[in-house]
């Protein structure tokens, strides 16, 4: 059994604390709001995020940061990404030994274009930490609080420590691999929120499933583009964190990606979406940073650019769409030359 503080008591963080705490563990839950937490110690109820579901005993939330961190082996932050540096930074004060980091956020902090992992190390000095871990997949919160078959990956640059986080997550319903591809892990999370945006937009300007099908398969080969670019291997991209993730999130009812274009394909602006919505959607602010890290890096991202343009510049949905489709003849693989004898060669590690 450890004690384990889970820092955001949003939709994933209380999902996940149900997890641990199914799993035996003292969850220790911050959140901001005294309301809430109220609500999660006296009534067993997250009544924002997660209304329908009793939580276990083993949960306790606080206001005070430094309680929730009070004698405890590990952290799981699970913030949006941009209040990712603002809360490590006041967690950072009450930490005296290294613990283990674990976060589950998905997304590129909008100002400086790192993944989540990289903001933990530079926020929390090697002192207090001892390892970094993600842990990413497709998996939405209302359907992990009801206990539904979910898998997801636990990735680190440790092996020991992917495996300690497999081992604290993992039960019969929630089923944890292990990845040493942090960069593909991340990026994969972040990145399939921008396609799912496009899903939704589809959908809401009236196309049907082979719009979305093709947003999906494009949509993977541009975030894979970028990734190896970056250092990740193309592999991951085939797994959870990546195709798992991107079909989840462009299909399911509770992505509030989707919904956020699908809002958007009907002619709601951003500012009308994200205040409807209540929750985070990540993926808006990640088409910005991951828009402009292909423009430094010199990686086409087309879908990425018009989502861009949709979303920070008023370009209308069926404009972007029209140019999507429009754009000059390429071949659907690029390392697949005609000719070659052996094009596998060209995916060995
Ligand atoms: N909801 C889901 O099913 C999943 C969410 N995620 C990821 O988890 C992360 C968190 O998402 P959710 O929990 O769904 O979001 P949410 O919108 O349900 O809740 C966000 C939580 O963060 C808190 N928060 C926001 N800004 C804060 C700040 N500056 N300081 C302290 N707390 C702050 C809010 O009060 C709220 O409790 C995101 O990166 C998301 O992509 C990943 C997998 C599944
Ligand atoms: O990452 C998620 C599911 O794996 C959550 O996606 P949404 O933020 O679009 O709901």
């Amino acid at each position: 059994m450890a004690n384990i503080a889970v820092l955001g008591s949003g939709s994933w963080g209380t999902a996940l604390s149900i997890v641990l705490a199914d799993n035996g563990h003292r969850v220790q839950l911050w959140g901001r709001s005294k309301e809430q937490v109220d609500a999660i110690n006296e009534d067993r109820r997250n009544t924002r995020y997660l209304p329908d579901v009793t939580l276990p005993e083993n949960i306790h939330a606080y206001t005070n940061i430094a309680d929730a961190l009070n004698v405890v082996d590990a952290v799981l932050v699970v913030v949006p990404t941009k209040a990712m540096r603002d809360v490590l930074s006041l967690a950072r004060e009450h930490i005296s030994e290294p613990l283990l980091f674990v976060h589950a956020s998905k997304g590129i902090e909008p100002e400086t274009h790192l993944r989540v992992s990289q903001i933990i190390e530079e926020v929390i000095p090697e002192t207090k930490r001892s390892s970094v871990v993600v842990l990413s997949g497709p998996s939405h919160a209302e359907e992990v609080c009801k206990r539904q078959p979910t898998t997801v990956t636990s990735s680190s640059l440790q092996m020991e420590s992917a495996e300690e986080v497999q081992d604290l997550f993992m039960n019969q319903h929630f089923r944890v691999y292990t990845n040493p591809d942090l960069i593909g892990v991340e990026i994969g999370g972040a990145l399939k929120n921008i396609i799912a945006i496009g899903a939704g937009m589809t959908s809401g300007l009236g196309f049907g499933d082979n719009a979305k099908a093709a947003l999906m398969t494009r949509g993977l080969a541009e975030i894979a583009r970028l990734g190896m670019k970056l250092g990740a291997n193309p592999l991951t991209f085939a797994g959870l964190s990546g195709l798992g993730d991107l079909i989840v999130t462009c299909t399911s009812v509770h992505s509030r990606n989707w919904r956020a274009g699908n809002m958007l394909g009907k002619g709601k602006t951003v500012d009308e979406v994200e205040s409807e919505m209540g929750m985070v959607v990540e993926g808006i602010r990640t088409t910005k940073a991951a828009f402009q890290v292909s423009q430094e890096m010199n990686v086409e991202m087309p879908i990425t650019e018009e989502l861009y343009q949709v979303l920070f510049h008023d370009k209308s949905p069926k404009e972007a769409v029209s140019e999507l489709m429009g754009r000059v003849k390429k071949h659907e693989v690029e390392d697949l030359k005609f000719g070659d004898k052996d094009p596998l060669n060209h995916f060995e590690p």
